[in-house]
């Protein structure tokens, strides 16, 4: 039996609820063939879990990048990507790579952590990723930062917002209004160039979300190589995110990772799909 493979780009959370690790974990989960390529280390403190990013050596990360794609993957994701040189080569590896299946999550914030990583890369990610981007999967303040505007806060908001990541390149963009939005719900919201849809599951109250973000793009990924739709992909990945949300638990008192394999073992709260009315620009 053959497996689709499925690479990341991406950094290693230390923890282990986000980053590479997540990613690995949600390949896994999707039955696909999961392999790295590692750009930083994050560690943390353990009296402060304040976070330390430790890049590795861009030559290593270049021979990952060329072990990786000389067996051919199916489908790329890319997360952590910590200087603009470092984002050229993911780019230059996704066009080396011959799949057009590439999922682009611009982590620009560590969740608990303030600070932007490293302000210059949105320009990098704009130029050198989006327009290579099967979906791309910013977070509010991710998607306002791509966008050129302040972080979307309402419905229309996150419309205009991602028609304007879509001009960049991508050819479907999944806002994720998730906690941050004012809303009962945990809302995200999908645009593929033609048509809106607003994809919703019950909202989990728990604060145990570390690595939601990377593993939501990494089933979409592994999602993608195994054959679904971009639609069906970005659904199944909503669905299994948000189970791995609701059976989260505390790693420490400083952190609570999600679940990663919790939608096999427990099921899947429903996803409600809602095509919505084209945004009108005023
Ligand atoms: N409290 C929550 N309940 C249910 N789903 C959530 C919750 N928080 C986030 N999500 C979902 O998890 C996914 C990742 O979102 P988010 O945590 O906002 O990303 P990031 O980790 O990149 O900031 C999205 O599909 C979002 O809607
Ligand atoms: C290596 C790495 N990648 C990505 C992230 C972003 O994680 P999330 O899935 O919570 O957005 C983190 C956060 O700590 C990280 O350490
Ligand atoms: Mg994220």
């Amino acid at each position: 039996m053959t497996l689709k493979k499925t690479l990341t780009i991406a950094g290693s959370d230390t923890s282990a609820g986000a980053g590479m690790q997540a990613d690995l974990k949600a390949f896994q989960e999707h039955g696909t063939y999961g392999m790295v390529a590692l750009t930083v280390v994050v560690t943390m403190d353990p009296k402060t879990w304040s976070h330390t990013v430790t890049p590795l050596p861009t030559e290593l990360l270049q021979k990952q990048i060329d072990t990786a794609l000389s067996t051919g993957v199916d489908a790329i994701k890319t997360g952590m990507l910590s200087t603009e040189e470092i984002i050229q080569m993911a780019s230059k590896a996704i066009q080396a790579s011959g799949t057009d299946k590439i999922v682009i999550d611009p982590v620009m914030v560590c969740k608990g952590e303030d600070e932007v990583l490293n302000p210059g890369n949105t320009t990098a990610m704009i130029k050198y990723l989006l327009p290579h981007a099967t979906v791309v999967t910013p977070n509010l303040f991710e998607a306002g930062q791509l966008a050129g505007t302040t972080t979307p806060k309402t419905i229309e908001q996150m419309q205009a917002t991602a028609v304007k990541i879509h001009e960049l390149g991508a050819k479907n963009v999944v806002i994720k209004g998730g906690k941050a939005l004012v809303h009962d719900k945990a809302v995200d919201l999908f645009y593929n160039g033609v048509e809106f849809k607003l994809l919703e599951t019950e909202k989990v109250s728990s604060t145990y979300n570390h690595g939601a973000g990377c593993t939501f793009a990494a089933s979409i990924c592994a999602n993608l190589a195994n054959g679904l739709t971009v639609e069906e992909s970005v659904i199944e990945a909503k669905e299994f995110v948000s189970a791995a949300i609701k059976h989260g638990w505390a790693l420490n008192e400083h952190v609570g990772p999600v679940m990663h394999g919790a939608k096999p073992r427990f099921g899947a709260p429903e996803v409600t799909v809602t095509t919505i009315p084209n945004y009108v620009k005023a």
